[in-house]
């Protein structure tokens, strides 16, 4: 069985790696969009994406990597999402998406913000995956990675980069973190995130949000917002804080190993999805616990 992996971050495209060694994979082929990844792949394909081009795009370039695969792995990223849809359309399948585990039988996948789960597999022979950090073993990944060079291929109508805005970076990546301190539209003033970021400082974690602190009020950079449409967490802990539990957020999140939840009404979703729920402000409850901690 051959195997491509295509990914943004070096830890996560090894993980996959290894994700791909487990289902079987004697060949695995690895594309690595944010770094070199040595040792993790039978061969290493260098998409040289070029100015002015979006990653993105990529899956053009890697249509025949695809074909010669039989299963593609891809991090579940927001650039690899679309690429792994535009991959999956290429090789007349489907992508699965939300790969919480990776089994012989198909991806295990969450659904309404976890409350339900499925086993799926791509129509036809060749699957592709979406799968997030943590779920599959780096340790299994290994190869003495052959340097392939792939020709960028562009779509008929690429999309056009007409501006940079240089973005605000964040100190920590909610995708690694051990804690996770997410911020909803509870928050009512910008300044107010002073009080989740002094408590994942004081836990030694990261900050990230619902997606209206992002696309809508522009508070926080749109890599932190977790859900369907963003990052995916797997912390140990994740505070929700000033968030509804909504099944778009929620299915980002739910891998969490313990979810505490702050929340002004004692109705809000997401107490039925937490296994700690602090119905109260987050105007007090926050600088509380850090106080405590
Ligand atoms: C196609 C699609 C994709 C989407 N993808 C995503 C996604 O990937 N990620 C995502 O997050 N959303 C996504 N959404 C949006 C999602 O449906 C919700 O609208 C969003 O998650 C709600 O964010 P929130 O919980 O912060 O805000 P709200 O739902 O407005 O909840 C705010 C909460 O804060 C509480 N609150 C208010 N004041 C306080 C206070 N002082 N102290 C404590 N609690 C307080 C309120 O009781 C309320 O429960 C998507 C929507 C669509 C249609």
């Amino acid at each position: 069985m051959k195997a491509l992996v295509i990914a943004e971050h070096a830890d996560v495209a090894r993980e996959l790696a290894g994700g791909a060694r487990e289902l079987g994979s004697d060949e695995v082929s690895l594309v690595c969009f944010g770094g070199a990844v040595e040792g993790a792949s039978d061969k290493v394909l260098n998409v040289a994406v070029p100015a002015g081009a979006l990653v993105d795009d990529a899956a053009y370039a890697l249509v025949d990597a695809a074909n010669a695969a039989d299963v593609v792995l891809v991090e579940a990223t927001r650039r690899g999402k679309v690429i792994a849809g535009r991959l999956a359309a290429k090789l007349g399948t489907a992508a699965a998406g939300a790969t919480v585990e990776l089994t012989a039988e198909g991806g295990r996948g969450t659904y309404f913000g976890g409350v339900a789960e499925r086993v799926q597999k791509s129509a036809g022979d060749k699957q592709v995956y979406i799968v997030a950090a943590g779920v599959c073993d780096a340790s299994k990944a290994a190869g003495a990675g052959a340097a392939e060079d792939v020709a960028w291929v562009a779509p008929e109508r690429a999309a056009k980069v007409t501006g940079n805005v240089e973005r605000q970076k964040t100190a920590a990546d909610p995708t690694k973190a051990d804690v996770v301190v997410s911020a909803g539209r509870g928050f009512a003033a910008e300044e107010d995130l002073q009080k989740a970021r002094d408590l994942a400082a004081k836990l030694g974690g990261a900050i990230a949000c619902s997606r209206p602190l992002t696309e809508g009020v522009n508070w926080l950079p749109t890599e932190l917002y977790v859900g369907v449409s963003g990052i995916t967490v797997t912390p140990k802990l994740y505070i929700a804080a000033g968030i509804s539990g909504q099944m778009q957020h929620m299915v980002g999140a739910n891998r969490s190993a313990t979810v505490i939840a702050v929340n002004k009404d004692k109705n809000a979703p997401i107490f039925k999805q937490c296994d700690f729920g602090i119905v109260g402000d987050l105007n007090e409850i926050l600088p509380a616990l850090t106080a405590a901690l």
